[in-house]
């Protein structure tokens, strides 16, 4: 018997960090985060003979998360995941990969009397800036960002017709829907311009991680809007798009997302009650099943 293929690590290790303006420690800026740090490396024997020297232990994963919080720098969320990932790699010899992922939350500071509060923030719905990043000793990193949980909806301005029937279909035509679904948008960095620590440290010094993160997310809810979308197929590849075009470093972006049903209710049998076709107002919103629709668009045609 052998091992084919291990990891291991700490998930769902939770911290916030507070950053103090030097010159007003009450100005701050916070930032929250889920992290999951998985090794893999020269480990199998303590999977096949019990051997737990060669294993730094899941709590020193968790240990080293925080200290690394507090001694360097945790924005934006890919440096500290390259950080994180560069300490394993590099501190221990048997230990040749990381895997690192990393949830950030939406702390938005808040107005109070017109003006930012220095230091009071919202949770700003359940959306999240992600990266999941792979660094393989003398490889250079992988890392993908994105979003998730950004739920949208558009009451007009959305249609699906001449699509394929035979004698299942039983759906119409439609020129003007309700169309609803929640963002899992990615975006994978070409592995040429993130080699090493120092590449990624300067992309995220000149602010690139942040404008692509502000760039992908803009881009999706402005064509969301103002597109009178065909499907969410033709609508995720035109974001995937313009998302390639402002964004010279990234290599690929992928969207997963539902199609989340709103159907009309026929309320004719109520007096003739019309509420179907252009009088639809009230609609019943569905829980399951939903559409699932997925694409990862490159500027090269090589089918992955
Ligand atoms: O945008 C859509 N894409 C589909 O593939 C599909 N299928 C369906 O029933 N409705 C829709 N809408």
């Amino acid at each position: 018997m052998t091992v084919v293929k291990a990891r291991y690590g700490k998930a769902n290790v939770r911290l916030l960090k507070v950053k103090r303006d030097p010159k007003d420690p009450k100005k701050q800026d916070v930032i929250e985060l889920r992290v999951r740090c998985l090794l893999e490396g020269d480990i199998d024997s303590s999977y096949t003979a019990a051997n737990n020297k060669v294993v730094v232990p899941t709590d020193t994963v968790k240990q080293t998360t925080y200290i690394l919080a507090k001694k360097g720098e945790v924005w934006p969320i890919e440096l500290f995941g390259a950080r994180l990932a560069d300490h394993f790699v590099t501190t221990y010899p048997h230990i040749r990969g990381a895997h690192v992922d990393i949830q950030q939350y939406r702390w938005t500071r808040y107005e109070v009397q017109g003006k930012p509060h220095p230091h009071s923030f919202m949770q700003d719905g359940v959306e999240t800036r992600n990266v999941s990043l792979y660094k393989r000793e003398g490889q250079p990193y992988q890392i993908t960002s994105g979003i998730a949980g950004l739920t949208v909806l558009k009451s007009t301005g959305s249609m699906f017709y001449d699509f394929h029937t035979d004698d299942y279909t039983v759906l119409k035509d439609t020129y003007d829907r309700i169309l609803s679904t929640d963002i899992d948008a990615s975006w994978k960095w070409n592995p040429r311009s993130v080699p090493d620590l120092a590449a990624v440290t300067k992309l995220a010094t000149e602010g690139l991680f942040d404008a692509a993160w502000a760039g992908a997310r803009n881009q999706t809810l402005e064509i969301f809007a103002l597109e009178n979308s065909a499907s969410v197929q033709a609508t995720m590849y035109n974001i995937s798009q313009s998302i390639l075009d402002k964004f010279a470093p990234i290599e690929t972006v992928t969207f997963v997302l539902p199609n989340k049903h709103y159907f009309e209710v026929d309320l004719s049998w109520h007096h003739g009650l019309k509420n179907t076709g252009k009088d639809a107002e009230v609609y019943a919103p569905q829980t399951d099943p939903n559409g699932h629709i997925e694409c990862t668009v490159s500027r090269k045609s090589a089918k992955l």
